[in-house]
């Protein structure tokens, strides 16, 4: 069942110039959507303009963009706001973010739920408490506890919490594991990957790191220069891509065995059978 549907959409610069010219794209229900593209391709500003959450100044017009059917092109402030809370949850790589320094995880959990919901005091702390526990956060003490007295690993964790709490159709997850050490990546993605299973939800998965999308996507989309030129079901685009483009983006990865005198880059032209050979001794 298709869950988002996004038809030519378009985001532009104060000064008018194109970052992303036209894109459609559409996610199932509960599937795993990875986008994947080098550094400036417009991955970002394209998932934060889905729930008008674009950085000032930059400006999108778009066909189409339905949840479930309904049209969040037309809503009010309010309404967004309404949905951003419910229904679409953002995590991201500056998980630092997702919290305000001076209240504790608790107070901020509360908060979300005072506002989307008529739950009881005890219900919400209940339901606080049992989110943090999804993510390996035990007990009232991560409830009390203020951001700063948190690792990395454990305030994406907790962020990870946040986002869930209302128990949204859809995650959009934007490099959630850049800034993490590889043991802390290695188990926020497990810990999306679970939720995403228990919970239901799709995921937008943001991110440059293509083991991990070989691991957990469903269906892939690779951007360059503000157009997707590829998409479809990760095997399809992974093992036969049709563009260079992505030949080459898969052919970056650093290979465990048979190492190449020089990685390739972006740009290069290379026979298929290095690039798949490139590809497949990550997987
Ligand atoms: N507030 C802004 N004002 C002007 N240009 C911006 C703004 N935010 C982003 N851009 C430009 O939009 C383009 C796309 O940026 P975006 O952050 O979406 O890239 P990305 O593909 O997510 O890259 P990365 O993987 O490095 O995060 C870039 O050229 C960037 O410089």
């Amino acid at each position: 069942m298709e869950l988002l549907n996004v038809r030519e959409l378009k985001i532009f610069c104060p000064d008018n110039r194109s970052l992303v010219h036209g894109i459609s794209f559409s996610i199932q229900a509960g599937e795993w959507f990875a986008l994947i593209g080098e550094s400036g391709s417009g991955k970002s500003i394209s998932a934060f303009s889905l729930a008008d959450l674009l950085p000032n100044g930059l400006r999108r017009e778009v066909r189409q963009i339905t949840l479930s059917g309904q049209a969040l092109t037309g809503l009010s402030k309010d309404e967004l706001r309404n949905i951003r809370g419910t229904d679409i949850a953002y995590v991201f790589q500056d998980y630092q973010s997702a919290f305000t320094p001076y209240f504790t995880l608790g107070k901020q959990m509360d908060e979300v739920m005072q506002a989307h919901t008529g739950w009881s005091a005890a219900e919400r702390r209940s339901r606080a408490l049992r989110a943090l526990a999804e993510v390996g956060l035990e007990g009232p003490e991560a409830y009390e506890r203020y951001p700063f007295q948190l690792s990395g690993g454990q305030l994406q964790r907790a962020a990870l919490a946040l986002a869930m709490l209302m128990e949204p159709k859809l995650l959009i997850a934007d490099e959630p594991t850049t800034a993490l050490d590889a043991m802390s990546a290695a188990t926020v993605l497990d810990l999306i990957a679970r939720l995403k299973k228990d919970k239901g939800c799709a995921v937008l998965f943001i991110t440059h790191d293509l083991r991990c999308v070989r691991r957990y996507a469903d269906r892939v989309a690779i951007m360059q220069n503000g157009l997707i030129i590829e998409s479809g079901e990760k095997k399809e685009v992974l093992d036969k891509p049709r563009e260079t483009y992505t030949r080459n983006l898969l052919a970056s990865v650093p290979p465990i065995h048979n190492v190449p005198r020089r990685l390739p880059v972006l740009g290069d032209e290379l026979p298929e059978g290095e690039i798949f050979c490139a590809a497949t001794a990550n997987s």
